[in-house]
């Protein structure tokens, strides 16, 4: 077993961790989390989704959050687009990295997005075509790698069939999303497995959800697959509001405290990270759901007692 020498986390806390939320976040909390999370090292850091408001209205000041946010230098900030209104927005807004969000069950693509997942796939080649003329980035998502909230089991050929759609029209990364979370760890490297006959594992990254607590079992499972990337949410924010039920991205706490214990540098410091983790949660009225981080923070209590 040889695991990655290097993993890159994409912080998705911004957008798939906040988009669910139903009291309003301002923007105002919004851009001061991603300057937080700039702070603690992270390289890669989803902030916001160009969607239709009336779909997802958490979102909908998109364009004032990308306006006001710091961009560092060696930092990337990518945006969901799902057509490409939201591509021309996100691209007036100076975005230089955008995803494109697909699925592999029929189901979940009409709730999410409204067509079927061939039409999808037709929406996105534009936007692509588009954002390689304009010098951006896209990634490619696939929903429900590991199951549907409306169809059950989700067979991994499907998956692969649209992984493989989104790297033949030339997204740079593919992320395999357990959108509700009720992944496996062998159901994971089996679903890897089918994926990585089509799209070099290079190019894939791990989206997993810790609705029944096997997130980190499951990001460990695609590590010994050979992922080195992975998406994750600081203090375990998030859910799908097409996907009853689903609960959190793993934290990105749990990820960093998993991936040091292997010996791999992630370059992200793990005490600001977990300051960050607390400050969010607090505006949000909660205590993080990072394990990492509610053990960190009662250790801190105990030498502060001591
Ligand atoms: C795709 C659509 C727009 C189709 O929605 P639609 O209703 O079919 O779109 P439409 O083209 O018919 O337009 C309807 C209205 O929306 C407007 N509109 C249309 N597009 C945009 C846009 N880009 N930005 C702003 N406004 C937009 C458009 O202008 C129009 O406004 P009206 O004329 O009624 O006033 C809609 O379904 C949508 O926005 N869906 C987004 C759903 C979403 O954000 N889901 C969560 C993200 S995916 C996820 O969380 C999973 C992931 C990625 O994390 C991985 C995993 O865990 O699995």
């Amino acid at each position: 077993m040889t695991l990655p020498s290097k993993v890159r986390i994409v912080e998705v806390g911004p957008r798939d961790g906040l988009q669910n939320e139903k009291t309003p976040v301002s923007t105002k909390v919004k851009v001061e989390l991603i300057r937080r999370l700039g702070a603690t090292g992270l390289k890669t850091i989803e902030v916001t989704a160009f969607v239709s408001p009336k779909w997802v209205p958490q979102m909908a000041d998109h364009a004032e959050v990308f306006a006001a946010i710091e961009k560092l230098p060696d930092v990337t900030y990518p945006v969901l687009t799902p057509n490409m209104k939201g591509f021309e927005a996100a691209l007036a807004a100076g975005a230089k990295e955008v995803a494109v969000f697909g699925a592999a069950s029929e189901s979940f693509s009409q709730k999410n997005i409204n067509c079927s997942i061939a039409e999808s796939l037709d929406r996105f080649r534009p936007i692509v075509e588009a954002a390689k003329a304009a010098d951006v980035k896209v990634r490619g998502y696939v929903s429900c790698v590991l199951g549907c909230p409306y169809e059950g089991e989700v067979p991994p050929l499907l998956v692969a069939d649209v992984a493989q759609a989104l790297l033949e029209m030339g997204c740079y990364e593919i992320s395999l999303g357990d959108t509700i979370g009720v992944g496996t760890p062998e159901k994971t490297r089996a679903m890897i497995k089918a994926v990585a006959r089509r799209v070099p594992l290079k190019k894939l990254a791990g989206h997993f959800h810790d609705t029944y607590g096997m997130a980190a079992a499951n990001v460990y499972a695609a590590l010994q697959m050979g992922i080195g990337i992975f998406d994750s949410s600081v203090a375990g924010l998030g859910g799908c509001p097409y996907a009853a039920g689903a609960s959190g991205n793993v934290a990105t706490e749990d990820v960093v405290w998993l991936l040091t214990g292997l010996g791999i540098d992630t370059g992200i410091d793990l005490d600001e990270l977990i300051d960050t983790g607390v400050w969010i949660s607090k505006q949000l009225k909660r205590q993080p759901a990072s394990r990492v981080a509610r053990a960190v923070l009662a250790k801190r209590a105990m030498t502060a007692n001591a």
